[in-house]
Formats: structure tokens, sequence, C-alpha cells
């Protein structure tokens, strides 16, 4: 698990270092880490700094010192000015000064750029001269190597506007929200956490690496049965929309749940002759799943209700969202996309899209459930106010299906005694992992059935019965 640091926080970090270390250079041990990746991207050749006024030039200046021992140079001074100690350095070391013009002109040959120009302090945008040196790194296919962030985003936030579009990122001690909210994310190609010593506090805010998603995985072990593996109830489908109970009972068969129970308004025939290890009927389970296609319904609210009144932990989607019982709804887990999490707070989408935190910990802390938002960056609230992001996949997973696999995977999880958010967090990482290790276009039941691959990959466990 990763903590993501907001720039408020990252510069307090920084200030507890001055305080307490003032021996560290901060500024080198940043450079450093710019200079190594920069030729790890490319070892030789012609690397060109574009350098900004504050400490991110400064980062991208002590970088070209290192760089100019054996490679050329050249530094694009943007505003005139720059660190002084650190222009200094480069220019002893062998960098050379050069005008917008012949900086733009030098892509032709060059190997690398790196962009110094804006870090924690940027603001959203580019100035013309920037954005058009910015444009011509992409339009020539240029290794842009971007010091902390692309310059032109802002580091608290997933939105974009004219930016650099990097390659490589490297950041220092914890990625910001622009480095894993999306649309921002994928401004910033590869990044690089780049340990420079400080001391990271927990935060509010972290990411799920792949790590975390196996270590947490629910394996069977010896004194394992179906029941105490977990049984989930599915109500999901209808007449109308048969194929998305056919969605969760795939998502939850091939999470590993121990049993699965149909409980749902689709022909049992047609789930028995998919999936024949379904039990139709109600009987003992550990969760539910409740609201995957079923459209206009006039029973909603009475069938999520019986959830409630069972005590059920119930992962709530689609439809079934808007019926929502009264009540704290402590260990259940909510999976709107932002088209339903904004149904559900009365705003529009595209105040969900620009808030996304705000709105899914709102929903968490009004009704007591974890909120799992789906789309390109998945996030998990907690009533508390913790969000975790799930690992993040490709977008080949944006399709009709994907949620109602989601959404029986997630069952699947809870039914197996994980707490609502981290079942949340799991189902849309293993989604993710899965799509990532199998880009191209699988339906949501196919990519479903190469998850019992992914997770025994992921857990790694070896036969125990070794070889004569
Ligand atoms: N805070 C920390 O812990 C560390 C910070 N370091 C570096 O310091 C950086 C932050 O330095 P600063 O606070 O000096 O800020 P920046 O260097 O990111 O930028 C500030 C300067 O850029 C100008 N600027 C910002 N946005 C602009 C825009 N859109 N158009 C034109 N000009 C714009 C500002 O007016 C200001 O002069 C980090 O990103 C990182 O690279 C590192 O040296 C290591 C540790
Ligand atoms: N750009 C994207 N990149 C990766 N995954 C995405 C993207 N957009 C959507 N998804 C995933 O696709 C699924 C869509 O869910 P949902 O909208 O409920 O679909 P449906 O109801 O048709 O099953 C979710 O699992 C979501 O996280
Ligand atoms: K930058």
């Amino acid at each position: 698990m990763r903590q993501i640091l907001t720039s408020a926080q990252l510069r307090a970090a920084e200030r507890h270092i001055f305080d307490t270390r003032p021996d560290v250079d901060l500024m080198s041990l940043a450079a450093r880490e710019v200079a190594r990746v920069t030729d790890l991207v490319e070892p030789t050749g012609k690397v060109i700094v574009a350098v900004g006024p504050g400490n991110n030039g400064g980062d991208g200046l002590f970088a070209a010192a290192l760089l100019a021992e054996h490679r050329p140079v050249l530094l694009w001074l943007v505003n005139g000015r720059a660190h002084e100690e650190g222009l200094i350095a480069a220019v002893v070391a062998g960098a050379q000064e050069v005008d917008a013009v012949s900086a733009i002109g030098a892509l032709a040959d060059c190997a690398v750029v790196i962009d110094a120009f804006t870090g924690l302090g940027s603001r959203p945008g580019l100035p013309p001269q920037v954005a058009t040196f910015a444009a011509a790194c992409e339009a020539q296919a240029v290794q842009v190597v971007a010091v902390d962030l692309p310059s032109g985003l802002d580091a608290d936030l997933g939105r974009v506007s004219t930016s650099f579009q990097a390659t490589h990122t490297v950041t220092f001690a914890a990625p910001k929200p622009c480095h894993v909210q999306q649309p921002a994310a994928a401004r910033c190609g590869r990044i690089h956490i780049a340990d420079i010593g400080l001391d990271i506090q927990e935060t509010n805010q972290r990411i799920a690496e792949e790590a975390d998603i196996a270590g947490w995985w629910p394996s069977p072990d010896e004194g394992s049965d179906k029941y105490s593996r977990g049984v989930v109830t599915l109500d999901t489908g209808s007449e109308s929309y048969p194929g998305a109970a056919l969605l969760s009972c795939a998502g939850a068969l091939h999470a590993g749940a121990g049993m699965v129970r149909y409980t749902g308004r689709a022909p049992s025939g047609l789930i028995l002759s998919r999936f024949p290890s379904v039990v139709i009927g109600d009987g003992r389970a550990e969760a539910t799943v409740l609201g995957s296609g079923w459209g206009d319904t006039d029973n909603a609210a009475s069938r999520v209700e019986w959830a409630k009144l069972h005590n059920l932990p119930a992962v709530v989607d689609a439809d079934a969202l808007y019926s929502l019982p009264r009540g704290r709804l402590d260990g259940w887990l909510l999976t709107p996309h932002a088209g339903e999490l904004a149904r559900l707070l009365g705003c529009t989408r595209a105040h969900v899209e620009a808030e996304p935190l705000a709105c899914v910990r709102e929903v968490s802390r009004t009704s007591g459930a974890a909120v799992l938002l789906k789309g390109a960056t998945q996030y998990v609230a907690e009533p508390s106010g913790r969000v975790t992001l799930a690992v993040r996949g490709p977008a080949w997973t944006a399709r009709a299906g994907s949620g109602d696999v989601l959404a029986g995977i997630c069952g699947a999880l809870l039914a197996a005694g994980l707490p609502a958010w981290k079942a949340g967090v799991m189902g849309a990482s293993i989604q993710a992992i899965t799509a990532g290790r199998n880009p191209g276009p699988y339906t949501p039941d196919e990519l479903s059935a190469r998850m019992p691959s992914t997770i025994a990959e992921l857990v790694g466990q070896p036969s125990s019965v070794s070889p004569t």
C-alpha cells in the first residue's frame, strides 16, 4: 500500500527534515534520481532540460550537472532565471545554455527531454512558449522525463490542462493525486517513486499495489470447506436482463466463492446450463449481491430491505442503489459508477467527475457503507473518510457487463469475510490486474474466466507434494 500525499503534506514532510536533519540535501538526492532514470531511459545522446524558475528547475539543473559529465546537455532557462547554485553546477559540468528556438530545433536529434519547468508549485496550464515546446516533444515522440510531475498539471488534482506528456515521471517520497487519478495519471507515463529520506505519515488516501492484493487474497487451506470459504447469494438479473445474472455468477465463481446461490428472476435453466455448480434458491449465506440487471422493478426496496432485516452484508449495484434502506449500512458495499453516484447525491455526473473524492466520501459518510466508485480510477471510500484506490488497469474493461462481473467478485470476497472496503479494493483490483495481463477486447465473462490463473500467479502457492 502506498500513501498518497498532497503537495501540502509533502512540503510538511520536507520541512520536518529541514528542521531535524539540516545536513540532508534533498535537492541533490532528487537530482541524482532524475539523472539515474534519464540514463536508464536512454543511456547516450543529447539531453535537453527545460528549466523553470523554482526548485523544480533546481532539481533539473543538478541532474543536468550529473549528466553533463558523460553526455551533451542543453539548458533552456524558460524564464531567463533559475536556481543559482544549480545553474553554476550545470554550466561548470559542461551543460550549454540555449534559447527557446534552439531548444525546439534541437529536438530532432535529442535522446531525452527533462521537464523541470514546474513541480509542486505548478499552476494548471503552460505559458505559450512552453506549451509549444511540450507539443513539439509529443509530436516528435521524444522521451520526456518529468521531474516530480509533468509541468502544467496540478499536483493535487486528477484533472488535466495543457501539460507535458511524460514517458517517465520521477516523483519523490510518495505519489501525489495527479500521479494516480485519471485522466492526469495518463500524462505521467511510467512513475518512478524515489526515496529521498522523507518520513511519510499515514494519510487518509492511499493506493493498493499488486502485492497487497496477493497478500490479502483468501486462499483455502486444508481445513477449508465450501461453507468456510463463504456462500454468496446473487439476487441479480431479470427476465429483461438475464445476462447480468450470468455475469455476476461468473464473477463470484471465478473469484473463488465456496458456494454461489442464485435467487434472482432470470430463468434457472439458463444459469445452470452455463454454471452447473450454482445452487438455485435461498439458503444460508454470508453475503448477497443485489441490483445488477434488475432494470425497473417495483419491489426493489423490499428486496434490499430483506438483506438488512437478515443482517446479510450486501453488495448493492446498479438499480438497487436507489432503494437503500434506512439506517446505517455497516459492512455493506455500494458499487456505483459516476452517473449512479451523481443520482445518489442529486448532482451532475460532471460534478462527480470533477470532485470524485469528495463525492465518494460523502455517500460513504452518510450511508455508513463502503463505496466503490467505478471508472478509469476506482476509489473505495470508508465512512471514516479514508479512501483507497484500486490497482490501476487498462481501459479494455470499459465495456458493458464489466460492472456486473465486478459485483459478483466483490460478493464472493464479502462472503469470504473480508471487510467491505477491502472486498471493493480487491474486486476492482483483480479485474484490473487480469485485464492488464490479458490485454485485448475480451468480453467481461471471458476476462473473468482468466481471473483464476491471475489469482494463482499472485498467491503463488506451490504444490506441497514435491516430485520424487
Ligand atoms: N518539497 C520537497 O520536499 C522537495 C521539493 N523538491 C522540488 O521542488 C519542487 C517545488 O519547488 P517550488 O516550490 O519552488 O515550485 P516549482 O518549482 O514547482 O514552481 C514554482 C515556480 O513556477 C512558477 N509557475 C508555476 N506554475 C506556473 C505556470 N503554470 N506558468 C508559469 N509559471 C508557473 C511559479 O510562479 C514559481 O516561480 C518540487 O516539485 C520538487 O521538484 C525537491 O528538490 C526535493 C524535495
Ligand atoms: N477507462 C476505464 N479504464 C479501466 N476500467 C474502466 C474504465 N471505465 C470503466 N471501467 C470499469 O468498467 C466497469 C464498468 O462498470 P459499469 O459501468 O457498472 O458497467 P455495467 O453496468 O455495464 O456492467 C467497472 O468495473 C469499471 O471500473
Ligand atoms: K516538471
